[in-house]
């Protein structure tokens, strides 16, 4: 059995006025549901941690009651994919650690993952510190980090050592686009998946052919297509799916476990299904926009609106996408899901204009993506809320090592919970989002199901509704590498992949050459 989570507890940084009033807390006559079944029952909360789960429950005097009925009490989500105050093709994303993390909050996301994205050639430790930096004080809820190798050397072989011994790193995100900027080849991918399965780490890939897309973006500002359509056509799904596949090919070769991040197309989708029924350890996430959104929006004739929806890989123009990657999600063909939050404003896109290679590629989505799940998944009769549950929470905790402590309601688990009302109804409007962005491509869209209150730590940070996020009150989460959730699996595979060598009798006769 390898290493259990040895994340410690962080030491919180409660405001004075709120460490009285709020560690103890009595949640009653909800429904609790985990990734595994749902009972009814009470759960009691005391400095954070969950306490009590189960009924006539007794508890000290003065703690707070929340009457959960008819309500789920589900566990805070986790977001496997953000990019807060990313420095990215000229400018920073719209949300720094702070504003992300608030939009979190207010939509039932109590953990986020972030990327460090080091640039070719700096140290991976460098640009570990600068996140960490950037993001201590700043964060509203808890967060842990992936680490991106954007580049290739014995030099970043040692670092990912480091980072997974000494900084609670257990996962790295190689770029199979992006080609002169993160973009990494064959050979390099090879090692790197190598490198992560030696340190008990998941290897994580941005599949798509950055080859293909640079010839293809020549041809088409050659052409005239200089507009955000054009973003879509250099990079139609089948030049996500090869990769997708590609990266199967070489992580089965070296037996890594792979995780693919944010699937955007049904193709991609499909081979991450087709290669986890034979076998492979492979993962793939959707995000809340290719289950909730589609590209016909790069034809809007509306620059600003369409610019607005660029990201890469790019949303399908395929309108039946969103439902067949919710089939997917729903029956464990695709595993977790995540956002890509990467949030640039109108103006920001307008460096593109023109060009569309110039549009800053990221859209918006921490906020809206349990409301997404819950309307599009389990309203619609897709899942039910134990997969809900799965899919926004408890499968992110497990493959990234924070499981029991993240990802479920029991005795000991850090107190991150939801009281989700099924009934609360609500549009998608950038008019009232919590994200600084002043673009939602979801526009419009009404959700039925949201989070009533939030509950991070222990700390009540929406309460009925009213989003209470403190600045700086989140924590980085060390991971700790070997997965059991991950790496069982992979240590099974590995008994049947050795490479043996055939005894053969007698001597080899050296043949001449009689030409
Ligand atoms: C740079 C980052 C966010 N941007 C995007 N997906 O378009 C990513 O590729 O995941
Ligand atoms: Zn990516
Ligand atoms: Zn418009
Ligand atoms: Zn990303």
């Amino acid at each position: 059995m390898a290493a259990r989570a040895q994340s410690t507890t962080p030491v919180r940084k409660v405001p004075i006025h709120l460490q009285s009033a709020q560690n103890r807390l009595l949640i009653k006559n909800g429904k609790v549901v985990n990734g595994d079944g749902i009972q009814d029952a009470d759960v009691y909360i005391e400095e954070g941690i969950i306490k009590q789960v189960g009924n006539n429950l007794i508890v000290p005097g003065g703690s707070r009651l929340i009457d959960a009925r008819g309500k789920y009490v589900i566990p805070g989500g986790i977001d496997t994919h953000t990019h807060l105050q990313l420095p990215f093709m000229g400018t920073t994303t719209a949300d720094d650690f702070y504003t992300g993390t608030r939009a979190a909050l207010a939509g039932g996301t109590t953990t986020i993952i972030d990327f460090v994205i080091p640039s070719k050639g700096q140290s991976l430790i460098e640009a570990y510190k600068q996140w960490r930096e950037r993001a201590d004080e700043k964060v509203a809820c808890d967060y842990a980090l992936h680490v991106a190798v954007t580049w290739w050397s014995p030099e970043v072989q040692q670092e990912m050592e480091e980072l997974c011994r000494d900084h609670g790193i257990n996962s790295f995100k190689m770029f199979m686009a992006y080609k002169d900027l993160w973009q990494l080849d064959d050979t390099e991918l090879f090692e790197a998946f190598e490198r992560c399965k030696q340190l008990g780490a998941v290897a994580q890939v941005h599949a798509e052919n950055g080859d293909i897309i640079k010839e293809n973006c020549k041809k088409l500002l050659a052409a005239g297509v200089t507009g955000p359509e054009g973003h879509e056509m250099s990079r139609p799904e089948e030049v996500e799916a090869e990769a997708v596949n590609r990266a199967c090919v070489l992580a089965n070769q070296v037996n890594c476990p792979l995780y693919i991040v944010h699937v955007m197309s049904k193709s991609a989708g499909e081979v991450v299904a087709e290669k986890r029924r034979q076998g492979i350890v492979v993962y793939g996430e959707p995000i809340a926009a290719s289950l909730a959104t589609d590209g016909k929006h790069y034809w809007n004739s509306c620059w600003r609106h369409a610019a607005a929806h660029v990201m890469g890989p790019p949303l399908r123009p395929d309108s039946t996408t969103p439902d067949y990657l919710m089939d997917l999600l729903a029956n464990d063909d695709l595993q977790l899901t995540g956002t890509d939050h990467c949030t640039f404003s109108s103006a920001q896109k307008e460096m593109g204009k023109g060009d569309f290679t110039k549009i800053p590629n990221g859209v918006n989505g921490v906020e809206e993506r349990m409301s997404l799940i819950w309307e599009k998944g389990v309203v619609s009769g897709k899942m039910d809320p134990t997969r809900f549950v799965a899919v926004t929470s408890m499968n992110a905790a497990k493959i990234f090592n924070m499981y029991p402590k993240k990802g479920c309601i029991a005795v000991g688990s850090d107190a991150d919970i939801v009281i989700w009302d099924p009934k609360l109804e609500h549009t998608i409007s950038a008019a009232t989002h919590h994200s600084a962005v002043d673009f939602n491509i979801f526009e419009g869209i009404t959700c039925r199901g949201g989070p009533e209150y939030v509950i991070a730590n222990g700390r009540v940070t929406v309460d009925e509704g009213q989003v209470k996020a403190v600045q700086g009150y989140g924590s980085f989460i060390p991971t700790s590498p070997f997965a059991p959730f991950v790496y069982d699996a992979v240590t099974e595979r590995e008994k049947v992949h050795q490479l043996i060598k055939v005894e053969r009798e007698g001597r080899i006769v050296a043949v001449r050459n009689t030409m």
